[in-house]
């Protein structure tokens, strides 16, 4: 008889994290302003213990830490393997990680990168990876299954926090959808009878000026664009409204900055983690089931 027990999924884990940690994501993003501004080498010594540094700092506290992959690829197999310590570093001490990599490609690659960052035994498992759905939502199969198996999550680009994505995003399919839409309601379905919280994600940005598709996905939202791009704690209810505590709300420079000091970085993430967490206060729906 097999003990493995099935893992737990994504969304169950993540639910508890927000409850227990407080609503925020902070993203792990090396800057190359960063490593300057914390007096750091622009190499991979230099991203070795920036990343330490925020992990040191923060994994034991916030719900989950977003490591922005582009960073430590710039600096080749070297960055990688510093990447690869920090998800592991991060996910010993308690916190969730998804790898920020929009990876999306034909269905047989997306094969190859399923096996990148949801196989359990791969060296950069991630808790979530984000994924983009503009091969069409249905090649991405690959990693929603592996996903599944593995306990994992994805985050689909749906309506992204940056001006340019509302181009694609917003644009009107043949059957009168606009892609968002089309993507957010794949996503319902991925989630589907799923309690307390689906593992399929989505990523909408905290700067829009009004969601343009139905939100309530049954799956967590993750929501950049809080602090260096504009939004502030205020705009959770407002964006979001009654969906605001699915809501993992991620803010990586305006807590960076705040370092190198360990307690700079940690006061700085406490501070976004209160107000987030008084601004669900606001939500439709806060306090109820
Ligand atoms: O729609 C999106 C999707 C991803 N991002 C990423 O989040 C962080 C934001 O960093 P800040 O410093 O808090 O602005 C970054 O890694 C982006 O690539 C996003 O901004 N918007």
């Amino acid at each position: 008889m097999s003990t493995d027990a099935a893992p737990l999924p994504f969304g169950g884990r993540l639910r508890d994290a927000l409850d227990t940690r407080g609503p925020l994501c902070v993203g792990i993003d090396p800057h190359p302003s960063l490593l300057a501004d914390w007096g750091l080498a622009q190499d991979a010594a230099g991203l070795e213990r920036f990343t330490r540094t925020v992990v040191e700092a923060l994994a034991d506290s916030v719900a989950v830490l977003k490591p922005q992959s582009a960073f430590f690829e710039r600096f080749g197999s070297a960055g990688i393997a510093v990447l690869e310590r920090a998800v592991a570093d991060a996910r010993s001490a308690g916190a969730l990680v998804v790898m920020d990599a929009k990876r999306g490609d034909i269905g047989s690659t997306m094969t190859a990168y399923a096996a990148a960052y949801l196989d359990p035994s791969a060296p950069l498992f991630c808790d979530a990876v984000t994924l983009s759905p503009y091969l069409g939502f249905g090649s991405l199969r690959p990693a929603l299954d592996r996903a599944r198996e593995a306990g994992a999550g994805v985050f689909v680009l749906a309506l992204t926090s940056n001006p340019e994505g509302a181009q694609v995003q917003r644009a009107v399919g043949t059957d009168g959808r606009a892609v968002a839409a089309a993507v957010l309601a794949a996503l319902a379905e991925e989630n589907r009878g799923a309690e307390p919280l689906g593992s399929f994600g989505a990523v909408v940005g905290a700067t829009l000026t009004a969601p343009s598709a139905d939100l309530a996905v049954n799956g967590p939202l993750l929501a950049p664009g809080f602090g260096a791009q504009g939004a502030t704690a205020g705009d959770l209810p407002r964006v979001f409204g009654a969906v605001a505590r699915n809501v993992v709300p991620s803010v990586s420079r305006d807590v960076l900055r705040a370092g190198p000091s360990a307690a700079g970085l940690l006061s700085a993430a406490r501070r976004w983690a209160d107000d987030l967490a008084q601004a669900l206060e606001s939500a439709p729906g806060a306090g109820g089931a």
